[in-house]
């Protein structure tokens, strides 16, 4: 059946692969699945019609059938559930890398989430100065200590899951902060996951819809 996701029509970024869907392209690209891509508009996603798929009025969502979803995790999670190649086979292992996937998205995505309202909501605020440094050390913490467990390892917990597609994701938010610079390992973890063929694909497919006009 075929697989159609949504995306912006136009992703502020300008086609950086910082919107969402490229998530779930790359979970797609890395199983080998083919998908069809429904582009939404701002004033789209707030309408009846994508509401029904997306409560929240987001992108991006999931359909295959009469299957309809939404949220990242709980979409790369089914995709890793149906195809091969995103959970391992053993128990525990793929145990261990669901906790990767929880672990990208309530412990170490919240403060760098902080960090991107701080710099993009809160900057004309008159405490905004005294904030920031709050936010950058609680977005160190975490990257102190994902460094630390990551240590000279390719991936999280053996060969790479959707723990780390998640966990890549996660930490491709930072790049523009220069925050990730100051973890080598981690710098170099990202780059693992930029590298991948697969992510290489769904990152050119985003950019292809959202690159910004010639000239
Ligand atoms: N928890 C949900 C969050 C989904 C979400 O945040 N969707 C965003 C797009 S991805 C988040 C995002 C947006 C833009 C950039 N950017 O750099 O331009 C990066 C990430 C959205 O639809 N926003 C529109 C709205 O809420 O009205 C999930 O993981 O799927």
């Amino acid at each position: 059946m075929t697989i159609t996701i949504t995306a912006f029509e136009r992703s502020p970024d300008g086609g950086q692969g910082l919107a969402r869907d490229t998530r779930v392209r790359w979970a797609l690209e890395e199983v080998g699945q083919p998908y069809e891509v429904r582009l939404v508009s701002f004033t789209a996603m707030k309408e009846p019609a994508h509401l029904a798929l997306h409560p929240f009025g987001q992108i991006p969502t999931f359909e295959e059938g009469d299957l309809a979803l939404f949220e990242t995790g709980a979409i790369v999670f089914h995709i890793a559930q149906r195809h091969a190649g995103l959970l391992p086979d053993d128990a525990n292992a793929r145990a261990r890398a669901i906790t990767w996937m929880f672990a990208a998205l309530s412990t170490v995505e919240p403060p760098i989430l902080e960090l991107g309202s701080a710099r993009f909501l809160e900057s004309d605020k008159s405490w905004s100065a005294q904030r920031m440094p709050l936010v950058k050390d609680r977005v160190r913490d975490r990257l102190t200590q994902l460094s630390a467990r990551l240590g000279d390892a390719d991936w999280l917990d053996g060969p790479f899951s959707a723990g780390d597609l998640m966990m890549v994701s996660v930490l491709l938010r930072l790049k523009a902060s220069g925050l990730l610079d100051e973890y080598p390992n981690l710098s170099a973890y990202v780059a693992r996951g930029e590298a991948r063929p697969a992510y290489k694909r769904a990152f050119e497919a985003q950019l292809a819809v959202n690159k910004p006009p010639a000239g």
